[in-house]
């Protein structure tokens, strides 16, 4: 795609799929936004406002908001994914025989299916093998792009063509887009850290101190490194926007919906309960236990995925679980010295 791009196709009117959309019609370049809701994308299209996520946000008007599939996907050079990782299988499987082995794909979500440790990209191209796939990944909380707050984020790919067209269709000066070639270490890092915004959350209703916080994501971004480099991705990406950048934010924003799904544990709620009050994805609810399984697979040291699986899943106290991260024997040979930081 060049400056003469003619069309984008968003899918997914939750709250990210809403403001990327907006920013690509804000550029002047033909987007449609999929919703799967007939009656939702007639509403938003008359109102111009997604009320749900969005309240009083005016999408910008050149925006086509529509349910029908087709319609939307119909000669758009780039097709960027914005429905939740437990939803990329039924969609992509819909995009089969649809687009064109030119058409550019961009995924966004921050998942892993748990079926075989699937990243995005690879339920992507397992149902479109021929196309040209990117992973965008950074701290993006969805409701500050909205507001025009200045944010970066990376876009991640083997093919130049997919970050060339990712950044004609979502740059602008309040939203900056970087070109990355660890497509791999992009989303592991997107989706790792939601499950350290969870224990952050929890540790947020504790009112503990910030030697706390900054503790916590220190050693959460040593963990991640730790299976991403025993995955084969690239642990200098986790020094960028797609992996210390993303766990700041979403460690210490209440607009981050993993973090509050923390919150909540940390007043008691249930899993169950957290999950449900949020009403949105928490994509790291399910990750939480992706992750351990592949750690312990792997027989990599992940402590703090551990206690968070231990408290959620094995109901242990709190107070056992910081006692133990706190009191752990300490290393004092490199074994367990992250590579490359
Ligand atoms: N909201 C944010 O700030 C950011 C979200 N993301 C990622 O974007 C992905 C999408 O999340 P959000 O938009 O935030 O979630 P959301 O919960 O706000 O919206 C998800 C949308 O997907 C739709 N959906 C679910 N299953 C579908 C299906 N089978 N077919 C069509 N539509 C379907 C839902 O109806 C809903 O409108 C997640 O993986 C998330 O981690 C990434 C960066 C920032
Ligand atoms: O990924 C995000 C910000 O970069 C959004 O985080 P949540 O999915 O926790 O809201």
């Amino acid at each position: 795609m060049t400056n003469t791009t003619t069309k984008v196709a968003v899918l997914g009117g939750g709250s990210f799929g809403t403001v990327l959309a907006n920013l690509v019609a804000g550029n002047g370049i033909s987007c449609a936004l999929w919703m799967r809701n007939e009656q939702r994308a007639a509403e938003v299209m008359n109102s111009r406002e997604n009320a749900e996520y969005f309240p009083g946000f005016i999408l910008d008007k050149r925006l086509n908001i529509t349910s029908n599939f087709d319609e939307a996907i119909e000669d758009a050079e780039l097709i960027i994914m914005a429905v939740p990782s437990s939803a990329y299988d039924t969609v992509c499987s819909q995009l089969e025989q649809r687009i064109s082995r030119n058409t550019l794909i961009l995924s966004t979500a921050k998942g892993i299916r748990a079926d075989g440790f699937r990243l995005m990209s690879e339920v992507i191209q397992e149902h479109l093998p021929h196309n040209p796939v990117g992973v965008l990944s950074g701290p993006n909380l969805a409701k500050e792009i909205a507001d025009n707050q200045y944010t970066a984020t990376l876009v991640a790919s083997a093919s130049t063509e997919v970050v060339e067209a990712s950044q004609t269709a979502l740059a602008s000066p309040t939203f900056r887009v970087y070109a990355g070639d660890d497509p791999q270490g992009a989303e592991l890092a997107g989706a790792l850290k939601n499950i350290y915004a969870i224990i952050a959350g929890i540790t947020g209703s504790m009112q503990l101190g910030q030697n706390t916080v900054s503790m916590l994501i220190t050693r959460s971004l040593a963990e991640m490194c730790r299976l991403a480099s025993e995955l084969g991705a690239e642990p200098m990406t986790f020094m960028g926007l797609a992996g210390v950048g993303d766990l700041f934010v979403t460690c210490t924003s209440p607009l981050s919906r993993n973090y509050r799904v923390g919150q909540a544990l940390g007043q008691g709620k249930t899993l169950e309960q957290a999950v449900a009050e949020i009403g949105q994805t928490a994509e790291g609810v399910a990750t939480l236990k992706t992750v351990y399984d592949k750690a312990q697979e792997l027989g990599v040291r992940m402590p703090l995925v551990d206690g968070l699986y231990r408290l959620i899943y094995e109901h242990v106290e709190i107070s056992e679980i910081i006692t133990s991260l706190m009191t752990a024997q300490q290393a004092t040979d490199v074994e367990h010295k992250v590579k490359g930081i």
